[in-house]
């Protein structure tokens, strides 16, 4: 590689200070619209070459001539590098075109320098994502592959939807002294739990009012700057999506969410059910003890419902069928598991096995896609015909298949046409990951954060009126 860019300096050198005058300074060849010996090579055959130097080199060759820099500006070859990161190419594409300008949205496809692009997410800071749900916390950086560490939030922290200072002020102040980093330090992307749903003045008074606090208590722990999403936007955006319907099984609740250009179509309504990890696995935990399967700790029946159960695509079939299966779980033992391996998930569906009263996944998502049909918010009914499933019990295999079954058999044509239930992007991290997109963007922080000085101005400015 050295040889090739040594190979460049001196035809360019040969060729444009030939003149015999010594004193020639280098900066005559950025004037040349010669790529010197290398003109007689293809121009895509001189991609290929340049793409074997890697990104630093191919920049430094910017500075050569107009041609080399022309070369070098190429589209595809930054494409080729932004392939080769950690992150999927098409969430960074997804990102840098969509979410690049900050919300509200400008898509931008055309006129998109991915040198520049490339060049600006190398820059960015790395940003701490926390993604506190209701149940467990996710932690971590935007630079890493997954989140660093997990935390049981309802255990140590208690509720943290309800804006206490005190407590959120804990529960931040935990997690950053778990990642062994200053609060000072980097930009924050931090979810939103999602609550107080309605569309209703008080509802709305909520939300500003738990978003002021998460903010207030991050920038009073001195976070440079505060990238506040909630979580179902998230999960969208790392299904690389700005709308659809987000299914989120939460800790204690299900939320049906619909969601157009980002935004959360309160008018339209979201669908809560009382139902969730939880519940799933109380009834896992009710019928190992009807069948006589003695566990050791509630630990058991989560690792069970994680690694054994599943979704039926045919609930009447599934009990037909021989659905036998063991694991072992260290300290305790081998367990076998049959008709409960499904009969677990299928509450989600018929809540009343399990004496909850609410109405079934399916007709909560039918009748969320109904309201968006009627509300006429589009030119078409495209936006919310993809649903995407997230909350670590969306993990059960078979249960976006059977959704999706569910809602053809519920819904008119006209409107379960084009249909998809897509699972969860990121398993049960889906909205950190979502988060992760966003604190990586070239755009980062600038075009997503508040600061400390912008918090307090508009918080001020919210006083007065
Ligand atoms: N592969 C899996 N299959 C089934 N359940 C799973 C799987 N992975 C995680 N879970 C369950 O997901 C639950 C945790 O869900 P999640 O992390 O979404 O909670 P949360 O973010 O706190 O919820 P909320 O949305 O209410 O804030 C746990 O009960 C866990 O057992």
């Amino acid at each position: 590689m050295a040889m090739l860019l040594r190979r460049v300096w001196e035809t360019m050198s040969s060729r444009t200070c030939s003149t015999g005058d010594s004193s020639a300074r280098p900066s005559c060849t950025t004037e040349s619209s010669s790529l010197g010996a290398f003109d007689q090579i293809p121009w895509d055959v001189l991609i290929q070459i340049v793409k074997l130097i890697g990104p630093k080199e191919a920049a430094k060759l910017c500075v050569v001539s107009r041609s080399w820099r022309a070369l070098v500006s190429d589209n595809r070859l930054w494409i080729f590098f932004l392939q080769h990161q950690q992150e999927p190419w098409d969430s960074i594409f997804f990102g840098e075109t969509t979410l690049g300008s900050g919300y509200p949205y400008q898509t931008l496809v055309t006129g998109l320098s991915f040198m520049h692009i490339y060049g600006q997410r190398a820059q960015v800071p790395g940003s701490v994502i926390i993604d506190g749900g209701s149940g467990y916390c996710k932690f971590g950086w935007s630079k890493y592959d997954c989140p660093s560490g997990r935390t049981a939030t309802f255990l140590e922290f208690g509720n943290i939807e309800s804006p206490m200072y005190s407590r959120l002020r804990h529960f931040f102040a935990t997690i950053y002294s778990r990642m062994q980093v200053k609060p000072s330090t980097q930009p924050i992307v931090v979810s939103i739990p999602i609550c107080h749903y309605d569309d209703t003045e008080n509802a709305k008074a909520s939300r500003r009012q738990l978003k002021d606090c998460f903010q207030q208590v991050l920038f009073d722990l001195n976070v440079p700057a505060v990238c506040a999403i909630n979580q179902a936007t998230l999960a969208l955006y790392a299904a690389k999506r700005t709308s659809g319907i987000v299914v989120n099984i939460g800790f204690q609740v299900t939320s049906v969410v619909p969601i157009l250009h980002g935004k959360v179509m309160r008018k339209v309504g979201v669908e809560v059910m009382g139902l969730g990890a939880l519940k799933l696995t109380g009834y896992l935990r009710l019928l190992m003890q009807q069948n006589n399967i003695n566990f050791g700790s509630l630990y058991t029946v989560r690792t069970l419902k994680e690694k054994l159960c599943y979704v039926a695509a045919d609930y009447k079939a599934e009990l037909s069928k021989d659905t036998q299966a063991s694991l072992e779980i260290a300290g305790e033992g081998w367990f076998t598991l049959s008709k409960e391996r499904f009969q677990t998930g299928e509450i989600l569906f018929q809540p009343r096995m399990a004496d909850v009263r609410t109405m079934g996944l399916d007709q909560a998502v039918a009748l969320c896609m109904d309201h968006c049909h009627y509300a006429e918010l589009s030119g078409d009914d495209a936006w919310f015909k993809t649903v995407i499933l997230t909350g670590g019990s969306a993990c059960l295999p078979g249960l976006a298949e059977r959704l999706e079954k569910e809602l053809r058999g519920l819904l008119p044509s006209s409107i379960s046409n084009g249909i998809r239930v897509i699972p969860p992007p990121y398993g049960a991290d889906t909205a950190w990951f979502g988060a992760k997109l966003v604190g990586n963007l070239s755009t980062f922080p600038g075009a997503w954060c508040a600061t400390k000085k912008q918090f307090r101005r508009k918080s001020r400015f919210n006083i007065m009126w």
